[in-house]
């Protein structure tokens, strides 16, 4: 009989699992039964086993194609194929029909289990094995292997469980041959294949291809630039997790101490970075995850409402957030877990660090990864102060260590040494004092202070937990370049190619099993926006070596980066990829230029968008910028689409669009640092479920990092004042992250705005023969919609200052009688009437009104659709201002100097008006 149909019967008779294989006839059901079968027996678990495969294998379709993509872009990373099994969909218990199609039809599931013809006696290698314990959980063990005993360590249950579950999505032969491009050299893990099949994840994007096999087969530094969305949290999530997981497989001695620390500048991206790099790891099942962790019971006893696992998520590696903004009991509570991965914000870290009672944080023995996420945000001098007392403890064991054996050295080297650091840390100095304090942008720094509570299933709904799996697919090019290479790969060239493995993968260092080798620790720095060195620097470039180093000065961006690599004390060698910029596709050694040369001659850097962003801009005054920003989001096919982000320069800015967004009846939340961080939260969960379409009006707090890939659109309300190019780019990546996806970013340029727009534009399309910048696109406004949007927009704006000024004068008379009342004095009629708003001519009072009559106008307008209201076309320049201000009652005031005209019209430096050109 074939081995196929062999296969196949046996499948039918044994009915651990019903499969069917699906793609060659070399699939191997003895190595399928040994992998995967043991660990479910239908007939004690019935259905639940099932269903759990079938969520195992729910995506074989990404799967197919993806772990080719995988194979062949990391060069030997070897995938599960899910398509290889189909399982059941539904359980015979709840009398459904199983989907599994049958070898002879495929189209036609069988009916029922009886339609497999179970055989029980003889051969069953699972007839030892009990797989569930006296509470009915199931338990995963080897075949042969004993049910634990109730005393038996969690360590151990543990480890014997954990390197089962690493085993039981194991490709067969047939597989490893399927997957022509799998080579030795990277393995990933096949609970972490299956999770990426599971997200979406079908192939390496660039810069995960450019720098994994350089981080885990070479061990080395990696300090990495990639556009936004481009994937740069998986170049250091994965590494982390396949070391931790290396290590519980190994049972490396860990002391149970901290192995990786990530390093991230805002609370929501330290949540999101936790949430993700889990997910590489999650358990399938709730069940087998409670089991290996050794919590199940404890949870049963207590018969509470399921502890909030949100801070740490349900990875088998565990994953802690250090956050500032949330109780910090539950984050030392969590700690007590010793959670292998910790992601922090260095505010709230150093704050529990720095007390000393939580030894877990104290501890970096055992510290194998430092990741700084947003390298170039981190170390802008003045954002994060705790920063460097946190890298200073991290080094601190190494640094005595390192002492230690140079006191072997001669006593004149000693003295020389001593000499050049004394003269550096001088130096060091004097450059800081040398330093002006840079603006401290308070609005995305990290304020530690306050903490909230917040329920499980709100930090659960931002955590996105139990999504939908995602169902990126890989882009046709790629797939059509995969299908070619495998065709034309023959498996003699997989072994040679793998033979033959770049320098750069060479390990640096080998693994010692039971051991931690404290040299192995590698530092990751990562952002869209790291000015690289050139190459030849690049190749010289050691992190640690002191010598080397030049002296920083201020804005010197390569420096910046070597100081970072001083500072987070990296040692080894460092490979850089930049993928940034324009031309700068390659890595260390034989990068491109990625400068272009403008017409007089000068070097310009250009920076690299996500391939999806479209660039709009649009030149307006201060005055409507709303209107510019309402007709977009509600006119535009491009603003229309889906949830959108609106950036502003600062919280009141914020505060006042979103109001004014809000009475034009648009769906808003707004972000900003002043907000309580519970609120911070469910903005960004409301943005990420809106079902109905959503605008964030933000700071840049939500600048960096945020990965919500449904957002369709990022307005630039206030072009970026510090940092301009750069916050730029992350703000824009907001948007088109990912694979495949689109989106649009629409600069508002203000008349004072021009100078920060040249850089800009300058930066992102360099500039034309003549030197002058490439401008973007012009948006795609309906004049004739314009008009009618400033005209509720003039109503919004007015019903929002009527408002403020309510507030403000309600707040300060409050706090005068309060005042007053505390002095024990008594205010006379005449200050009673002012504070009631009967003394200023009823001036209060005729506020209300007009709010009022602005609102019913407002609403009236808001139930038209806007194109029927208002016929003619937009009018731009001091007349469109003039008939705006007509239309609103004037609220606006009277045209200034400069401000106050439109797109066409400009006052020169004589006050007199100049034409320029409307994009
Ligand atoms: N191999 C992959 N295939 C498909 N999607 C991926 C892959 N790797 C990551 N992604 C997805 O791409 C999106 C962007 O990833 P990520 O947030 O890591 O980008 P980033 O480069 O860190 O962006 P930013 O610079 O804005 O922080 C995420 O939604 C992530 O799930």
């Amino acid at each position: 009989m074939p081995k196929s149909s062999k296969n196949k019967s046996k499948a039918k008779k044994k009915g651990h699992v019903a499969f069917t294989e699906v793609v060659d006839s070399e699939f191997d059901q003895d190595e399928f039964d040994r992998n995967i079968g043991h660990h479910y027996d239908s007939k004690k678990e019935g259905g639940r086993a099932k269903s759990q495969m079938k969520d195992l294998f729910d995506d074989k379709e990404i799967a197919s194609s993806g772990a080719i993509g995988w194979g062949m872009m990391m060069g030997g990373i070897e995938v599960v194929d899910a398509s290889k099994y189909m399982v059941f969909s539904e359980s015979k218990s709840k009398g459904k029909q199983a989907q599994t199609p049958s070898p002879e039809d495929p189209a036609s599931p069988p009916s029922s289990d009886d339609d497999y013809d179970y055989d029980d006696e003889g051969e069953d290698p699972f007839a030892d094995c009990d797989i569930s314990d006296e509470e009915g959980d199931i338990m995963i063990l080897d075949p042969g292997e004993k049910m634990p005993s109730k005393a038996s360590s969690r360590a151990t249950k543990t480890l014997s469980t954990i390197s089962n579950l690493l085993q039981y999505h194991k490709p067969t032969a047939a597989l490893l041959t399927n997957w022509q491009i799998t080579c030795s050299g990277i393995s990933l893990p096949h609970l972490v294949a299956h999770n990426f099949v599971r997200l979406g994840y079908s192939s390496p994007m660039a810069i995960q291809a450019a720098t994994l096999p350089s981080a885990l087969l070479g061990r080395r530094d990696i300090v990495g630039a990639a556009p936004t969305g481009s994937g740069k949290t998986l170049c250091y999530g994965l590494s982390l997790v396949m070391g931790c997981l290396k290590d519980l497989e190994n049972d490396v001695e860990g002391g149970g101490g901290m192995k990786a620390l990530v390093l991230v500048p805002t609370r929501e991206l330290a949540i999101q970075v936790t949430k993700e790099i889990s997910d590489y790891c999650k358990v399938p099942d709730d069940k087998v995850l409670k089991e290996l962790r050794g919590d199940s019971k404890k949870k049963k006893k207590k018969k509470k409402k399921k502890e909030p696992n949100l801070l740490e998520t349900e990875g088998i590696v565990r994953v802690c957030a250090i956050v500032g903004g949330l109780s910090k009991e539950k984050q030392e509570k969590r700690l007590k877990n010793k959670p292998e991965i910790v992601v922090a914000t260095p505010g709230r870290l150093w704050e529990l660090m720095s007390s000393n009672e939580h030894p877990h944080l104290n501890d970096f023995s055992c510290l194998k990864y430092l990741v700084i996420d947003e390298a170039d945000r981190m170390v802008k001098q003045g954002n994060f102060p705790e920063l460097e007392k946190i890298f200073e403890d991290i080094n601190e064991e190494e640094d005595s260590e390192e002492e230690d054996s140079e006191e072997e050295d001669s006593e004149e080297e000693d003295s020389e040494e001593e000499d050049s650091e004394k003269e550096e840390s001088e130096n060091s100095e004097d450059e800081e004092e040398e330093k002006p304090a840079e603006e401290n942008d308070s609005e995305a720094a990290e304020e530690d202070d306050s903490e909230e509570e917040m329920t499980e299933a709100e930090i659960e709904a931002f955590l996105g937990f139990n999504p939908e799996p995602a169902t990126k697919m890989l882009s046709d090019d790629i797939l059509a370049s995969n299908e070619e290479l495998k065709k034309t790969t023959k498996p003699s060239d997989i072994v040679k190619s793998s033979s033959s493995a770049s320098s750069d993968n060479k390990p640096t260092n080998s693994h010692t099993k039971g051991k931690l080798d404290k040299t192995l620790r590698q530092t990751f720095i990562y952002s869209a926006t790291l000015t690289l060195p050139p190459p030849a620097k690049k190749e010289d470039m050691k992190g640690g070596d002191k010598k080397k180093k030049g002296k920083r000065t201020k804005g010197d961006d390569e420096n910046i980066l070597e100081t970072i690599m001083e500072k987070a004390g990296s040692k080894g060698a460092i490979k850089i990829v930049d993928l940034s910029v324009e031309g700068g596709d390659s890595t260390a050694g034989n990068t491109k230029a990625s400068t272009k040369t403008t017409a007089t001659g000068a070097k310009q850097k250009t920076v690299k968008l996500p391939p999806g962003l479209t660039l709009f801009q649009s030149r307006c005054t201060q005055l409507h910028k709303d209107s510019y920003t309402y007709a977009f989001l509600s006119t535009t096919a491009q603003g229309n689409k889906g949830p959108s982000i609106v950036f502003c320069n600062s919280i009141g800015g914020v505060k006042r669009v979103a109001r004014t967004l809000e009475e034009l009846g648009m769906q808003v939340r707004s972000l900003h640092a002043d907000m309580p961080q519970k609120q911070r939260f469910k903005a960004l969960e409301a943005l990420r479920n809106s079902k109905s379409r959503c605008v964030l009006v933000a700071t840049d707090v939500a600048a960096r990092g945020i990965d919500i890939p449904e957002v369709s659109s990022v307005v630039h309300y206030d072009l970026p004042r510090s940092g301009g190019v750069d916050t730029f780019v992350h703000r824009s990546g907001r948007t088109a992250r990912g694979v495949g996806t689109t989106g649009t970013s629409l600069l508002l340029i203000g008349p004072k705005e021009e100078k920060a727009h040249m850089q800009i534009c300058k930066a992102v399309n360099g500039t034309n023969v003549e030197g002058k910048a490439i401008e973007f696109g012009s948006a795609p406004f309906d004049s004739h919609l314009l008009a009618a949007a400033q005209e509720r927009a003039n109503l919004a704006e007015k019903i929002v200052k009527c408002d403020e000024a309510e507030q403000k004068k309600a707040a300060s008379n409050s706090w005068f009688a309060k005042a007053a009342e505390d002095a024990g004095l008594e205010l006379d009629d005449t200050l009673m009437e002012e504070l009631e708003g009967k003394g200023d001519g009823n001036k209060g009072v005729q506020k209300f009104k007009e709010a009022n009559n602005a609102r019913a106008k407002l609403r009236k307008l808001l139930k038209k659709p806007m194109r029927k209201q208002l016929h003619g076309k937009f009018l731009t320049g001091s007349v469109g201002l003039k008939r705006s201000l007509e239309l609103s009652g004037g609220v606006t005031g009277g045209l200034g100097k400069g401000g106050g005209l439109d797109d066409d019209v400009k006052l020169n430096k004589h006050g007199k008006k100049k034409r320029i050109r409307i994009r």
